[in-house]
């Protein structure tokens, strides 16, 4: 970690990346109901009727983006020569922690610095990138660094900078219960690895 509190990322993914899998409702529905015996409730009192039927299809959001291709959502982009650093700040992310399947969320801060033909992609989509990877199970780190992979791909950039800060619930409402510590991560790419640019970027990201 450096001295500022934010941990480094863990380099590039390559793998895990694209889009995979089907949506198998009815699978979802019917593990569903299992848990729902499991934990020692019963599945037929009027209240928890629907809940597999409503837990399936609200999965099927919360884990879009195991069936979206990041990189499809950057494909509009623009030619305005501009070569100066882009951010979008304060990008909600609501995830879901992989290990214990419980939501992580906060906001994603994403920079780039176009490549030398100056092509930028709509503001939206970074947005839409963010999303793309969050609605996954996932852990934050791979997250940020996914988002910072994608754009390094499509819009071959000089430089990105992605920082995420969440807070996640399996650490607030249940384990070590700390509510309110948040997790900061960065994943830093090219030419906003130079010091005086990471500086003005994390200046930008910090509100300074
Ligand atoms: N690095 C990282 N760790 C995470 C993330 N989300 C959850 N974790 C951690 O994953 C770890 C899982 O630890 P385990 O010991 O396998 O599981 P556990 O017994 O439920 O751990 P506790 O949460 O400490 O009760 C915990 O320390 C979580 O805080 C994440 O996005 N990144
Ligand atoms: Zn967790």
């Amino acid at each position: 970690m450096s001295a500022d509190g934010v941990v480094s990322s863990i380099g590039p993914v390559t793998s895990e990346d694209r889009a995979v899998g089907e949506y198998d409702e009815p699978r979802v529905r019917a593990a569903i109901r299992e848990l729902l015996v499991a934990v020692g409730e019963d599945p037929d009192r009027e209240g928890l009727r629907d809940t597999p039927d409503r837990v399936a299809r609200a999965y099927r959001e919360i884990f879009a983006g195991l069936r979206q291709d990041p990189e499809d959502v950057l494909t509009t982009t623009f030619d305005l020569g501009h070569e100066e650093m882009v951010m979008v700040k304060d990008i909600e992310v609501y995830s879901t922690c992989e290990h214990h399947l419980v939501p992580f969320h906060g906001v994603a801060h994403v920079a780039y610095i176009p490549g030398a033909d100056g092509r930028i992609t709509g503001l939206s989509k970074l947005a839409r990138l963010v999303d793309v990877y969050a609605r996954r199970p996932q852990v934050q780190e791979r997250l940020t660094a996914q988002i910072a992979d994608a754009m390094v791909n499509v819009l071959k950039p000089r430089g990105v900078l992605v920082v995420v800060e969440c807070e996640h619930l399996c650490m607030s409402m249940r384990g070590v219960r700390k509510p309110g510590s948040r997790t900061v991560t960065s994943a830093v790419r090219g030419q906003m690895r130079d010091v005086a640019t990471r500086a003005e970027a994390m200046s930008l990201v910090l509100g300074r």
